[in-house]
């Protein structure tokens, strides 16, 4: 049984205060609505200390929005996955299409980043999704098998377990334009597939796989409905509480 999950990315938004009386709220409306979906949110690391223990017996995890692919050091500016384990943070978003365009981030090393998680018991948040030239090409299930393959090729099967990976086409992310039901779903029965040949249909039929790009509370369900889509990984509509939990709602 895959997991239905809906994830909020924060990105570098929100004040602390702001972030604060979100989650705040949000937690109140889960508690109330008991969401078929997981709640997952990831803001700035900043928060994340404060934020694990707001909302510490709740049911929405806190994620981290990155982390490093060392694992301690002199890498000024980085934040490793045992500090983040250290504050009591056990998932972490990789490869967002942001840190692979702002910081040049590149698959070897995300999947190191995806090995260093699993080391500690933690668990990613795998992001793949072509560009719009990559598309307009007809490249755009090769960049993306290649993408998911060698993220994931170091990692131990026993690991690969309730995997997540979001997809994420670049061209839909925060402009406006989603894919389409049917091509999201085209690429998720395909990154499914990917996964099955790479590790094992059992491990592909137990990732859940978002969909990320310009989600709303307009078109979520839609996509939702869709086989392979099993939640969305949501960027500028998960900091309005009336779009994110009216998202989280779609997800059935
Ligand atoms: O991580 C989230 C994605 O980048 C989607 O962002 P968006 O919903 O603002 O398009």
């Amino acid at each position: 049984m895959r997991r239905k999950i809906v994830a909020g990315n924060w990105k570098m938004n929100l004040t602390f205060q702001e972030a604060k009386e979100l989650a705040l709220r949000l937690n109140t409306w889960v508690k109330a609505n008991k969401p078929t979906a997981e709640v997952i949110i990831a803001p700035t690391h900043l928060y994340l200390e404060q934020l694990n223990k707001d909302l510490k017996n709740s049911h929405i995890t806190v994620a981290s929005q990155n982390v490093s692919a060392m694992e301690n050091g002199a890498y000024t500016g980085d934040v490793s996955a045992e500090q983040l384990l250290s504050i009591g943070t056990k998932m972490s978003i990789v490869g967002h299409s942001e840190r692979r365009a702002y910081h040049y981030e590149q698959d070897k090393y995300i999947g190191k980043k995806i090995t260093h998680l699993y080391e500690l018991g933690m668990s990613p948040i795998l992001c793949v999704g072509e560009k719009l030239e990559d598309r307009d090409a007809g490249k755009h299930f090769d960049v993306v098998q290649e993408q998911v393959t060698v993220a994931l090729e170091r990692q131990k099967e026993e690991d690969l377990k309730n995997l997540i990976v979001a997809y994420e086409p670049v061209w839909a992310i925060g402009t406006g334009k989603t894919a389409s039901p049917d091509q999201a779903q085209e690429m998720h029965a395909f990154i499914r597939k990917t996964i099955g040949a790479q590790h094992g249909i059992s491990i592909a039929n137990s990732t859940s796989i978002l969909y990320g790009g310009s989600v709303n509370p307009g078109n979520a369900r839609d996509l939702f409905e869709q086989y392979d889509i099993d939640g969305g990984l949501v960027g500028g509509a998960s900091l309005k509480l009336e779009d994110f939990t009216t998202i989280i709602s779609a997800n059935k």
